[in-house]
C-alpha cells in the first residue's frame, strides 16, 4: 500500500483577477476552492492514474471536513487524526496574467498525543509499502519531524519519498529516501549556490545521492526535469508542449506520476517520462492531472 503523509493540509483558495494591486480592493474573475496539501495531491493523482494509496495526517474543523470531502470524491482513501483545536489552513493562490502571488496559512497547533497517534499508525507499515511525506509542517512542531519518523522506519524494506525543503530534506538523506524531488530553486538554496546550467545541477543532485538519496528527480518548471537514479544514469526531458493553465501541484502530480511508472514497469527511463508527463497534465489543466491526459503527453516525450 501507498501512504502519503501531510501535516499540513489546506484548502486552496485559487483567484485570477487582471490585476493585483497591493493594498487595494482586488476583484476575482475566477474563483475554486480545491482540497489540497502536497500528500494530499500526490493521493489524488496516484488515484486518477489507477493506484490507491491512503492519505495520512493532521484535519480540523469546517476546511479540514472539506477537505476530506473531496478527498473521498475523487475515490481516495484516508485515515487523518483530527485535532480538536483550530482549523486545516486556508492557501490563498492569486492569480494574474503576470505573476502568482500565495499566501499560505499557518494551521493549527499539533499537540504531541497527535503526533504518537500518527506515529503508531506509521508502525503498522511493512515491508513493500510506500510512504510519501511531503510539504511544510506547522511552526508548532520541530523541524526534524520527518527525521523521526524515518529513524523509526528504517530498515523495515519501506520506500519512503520526501517532498520537502531545506532542513527538513537534508536531516532525512542519511535514512536514504527511495526518492526526493526537490526544485531547482530549491536545490540552489539548499547548497547555497547559483545553478547555471543542467552540468551545475547534475553535480548538485549527484552530492544529494552522496548525502545518501537513492534516486533524486530535480524537477524545473517549464524547463523539464533531471532525473539522478540509483543505479547512476542521469536522464533530462523538456517539458511536452502545452499551455500553462495552472501550475498549483505540478510538483505533486511528477511524484505521482514517478511512483506510477515505476510500480507499473520497474523502470526509473519510464517513471521519469510518466513524471514529467503527470506533471505537465497538471500545469495544463485546471485540476490536477488524470490518466487520459498523462497518456497523451507521454507519447509526445517518449
Ligand atoms: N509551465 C510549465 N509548463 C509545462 N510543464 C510544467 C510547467 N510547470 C511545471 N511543469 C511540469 O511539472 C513538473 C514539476 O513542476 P515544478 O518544477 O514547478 O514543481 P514544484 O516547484 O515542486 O511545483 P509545486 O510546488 O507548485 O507543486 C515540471 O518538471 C514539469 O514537468
Ligand atoms: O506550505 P506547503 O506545505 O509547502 O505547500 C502547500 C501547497 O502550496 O502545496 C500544494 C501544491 O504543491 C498546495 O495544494 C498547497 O497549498
Amino acid at each position: 500500500m501507498i501512504y502519503t503523509v501531510t501535516f499540513n493540509p489546506a484548502i486552496d483558495y485559487i483567484v485570477r483577477m487582471d490585476k493585483f494591486v497591493a493594498g487595494a480592493t482586488n476583484r476575482v474573475n475566477y474563483e475554486q476552492v480545491l482540497g489540497g496539501g502536497k500528500g494530499i495531491n500526490v493521493s489524488i493523482v496516484l488515484k486518477n492514474l489507477g493506484l490507491d494509496s491512503t492519505a495520512l495526517g493532521f484535519i480540523s474543523g469546517f476546511t479540514g471536513k472539506e477537505i476530506i470531502r473531496q478527498l473521498h470524491g475523487f475515490g481516495c482513501q484516508s485515515d487523518f487524526i483530527e485535532l480538536p483545536n483550530g482549523f486545516s489552513r486556508i492557501n490563498v493562490k492569486i492569480k494574474t496574467a503576470e505573476q502568482e502571488t500565495e499566501v499560505n496559512g499557518q494551521g493549527p497547533d499539533i499537540p504531541q498525543e497527535a503526533i504518537d497517534e500518527l506515529f503508531a499508525k506509521l508502525d503498522k507499515l511493512t515491508a513493500g509499502d510506500t510512504l510519501v511525506l511531503a510539504g511544510s509542517i506547522p511552526k508548532s512542531l520541530p523541524d526534524d519531524i520527518y527525521e523521526k519518523i524515518m529513524a523509526k522506519l528504517e530498515n523495515r524494506g519501506i520506500n519512503i519519498v520526501v517532498d520537502a525543503t531545506k532542513n527538513l530534506l537534508l536531516n532525512v538523506l542519511k535514512y536514504h529516501p527511495f526518492l526526493i524531488k526537490p526544485n531547482n530553486h530549491e536545490l540552489a538554496e539548499m547548497f547555497n549556490v547559483t545553478l547555471n546550467s543542467h552540468d551545475d545541477i547534475i553535480f548538485y543532485a549527484k552530492k544529494l545521492q552522496e548525502l545518501g538519496a537513492k534516486n533524486v528527480l530535480i524537477s524545473m518548471g517549464k524547463d523539464g526535469a533531471i532525473l539522478v537514479d540509483q543505479n547512476g544514469s542521469t536522464i533530462h526531458s523538456p517539458v511536452p508542449k502545452g499551455k500553462l493553465v495552472n501550475s498549483i501541484g505540478a510538483g505533486d502530480s511528477m511524484v505521482a506520476g514517478f511512483l506510477t511508472g515505476y510500480y507499473e514497469t520497474g523502470d526509473f527511463k519510464r517513471a521519469f517520462y510518466m513524471g514529467v508527463a503527470t506533471g505537465s497534465a497538471s500545469a495544463f489543466s485546471e485540476n490536477l492531472a488524470t490518466r487520459p491526459e498523462v497518456e497523451a503527453l507521454l507519447k509526445t516525450l517518449i
